[in-house]
């Protein structure tokens, strides 16, 4: 999918929500265990129920990787539903990869090849080498991490460096040098809404897939304030906020319910930057 392609999507649906597919059997309503696919069942329902809200599903491949094959085939199976009944739906492999160059090339084979997602999320410590092969691929996209949710984000992502620069600047200045960077989209965690305003001075027209939003405390409207840009520029995930927002058997509707208050929110935004 195409930027533009994406940025349609977000017009026409007055909304930049991403809804997180992080599955998981001890969550998921117990109706649904004697299915053949508890996961996928799940998904299914989750995705038919809120895909009129959504413009991003992200799928964090922890969640299925936990459970083997069997996961992985459920995973197979969600993109393919995703693409086939959805396919004007943005997709993220929430996968968090990146090796030596030639290690890189498989990982996005695999993730934009075999299993067809738009984009993967990819870890910048291992530098250009490991990341060019991700941006290689046309209207497929790479989202760095940048500065992520977790409290953890402050043990190096926030250290200075000797010319008083914090770590994720650094990366956010360098990799948009790299080659393809018109690939390139960033993860900032919504609980981090002070630094949008830095970090929209530094990459103004990337997307950032901004996760953190529900069950982490983030703020939808702290992280619009200085988050957006003239084309929204942003993609806001919730995982548990929706897909868990009931655990009963109408858990597809109380996920559409959270789906559409959070999307109330959006429209209002989108209206004044698109129309
Ligand atoms: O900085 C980051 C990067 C990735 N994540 C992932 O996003 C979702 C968030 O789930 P919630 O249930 O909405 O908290 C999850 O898959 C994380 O692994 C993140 O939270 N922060």
């Amino acid at each position: 999918m195409t930027t533009a392609e994406l940025v349609q999507q977000i017009k026409q649906k007055k909304s930049f929500l991403c809804i997180g597919l992080d599955a998981d059997l001890d969550k998921i309503p117990e109706h649904l265990l004697q299915e053949e696919d508890p996961i996928f069942a799940f998904n299914k329902a989750i995705i038919d129920a809120t895909h009129k809200f959504a413009v991003a599903y992200k799928p964090n491949t922890a969640f299925y990787e936990a459970y083997g094959v069997k996961g992985w085939l459920a995973l197979e199976k969600t993109i393919r539903y995703i693409n086939e009944q959805y396919p004007d739906v943005f997709t993220i492999a929430d996968a968090k990869r990146g090796d030596i160059g030639n290690t890189s090339s498989r990982y996005a084979k695999a993730f934009f090849e075999d299993l067809g997602f738009d984009s993967v999320t990819v870890a910048p410590y291992m530098g250009k080498d490991s990341v060019e092969p991700f941006l290689a691929f046309p209207n497929k996209h790479t989202i760095l991490l940048a500065l992520t949710s977790n409290q953890g984000a402050l043990d190096f992502q926030t250290q200075t460096l000797v010319n008083n620069e914090e770590l994720y600047h650094k990366v956010l200045k360098t990799a948009v040098n790299w080659k393809n960077s018109q690939n390139l989209m960033f993860v900032v965690g919504a609980t981090k809404a002070s630094s949008f305003k830095t970090i929209r001075e530094l990459v103004p027209n990337h997307f950032l897939l901004v996760p953190g939003v529900g069950a982490q405390g983030g703020n939808l409207k702290e992280v619009c304030e200085y988050g957006l840009n003239n084309q929204v520029g942003l993609l806001v995930n919730s995982s548990r906020g929706i897909i868990y927002a009931s655990r009963q058997t109408d858990f597809a509707e109380a996920a559409k319910n959270k789906a559409f208050e959070l999307q109330q929110q959006m429209k209002v935004y989108v209206d004044q930057l698109l129309s």
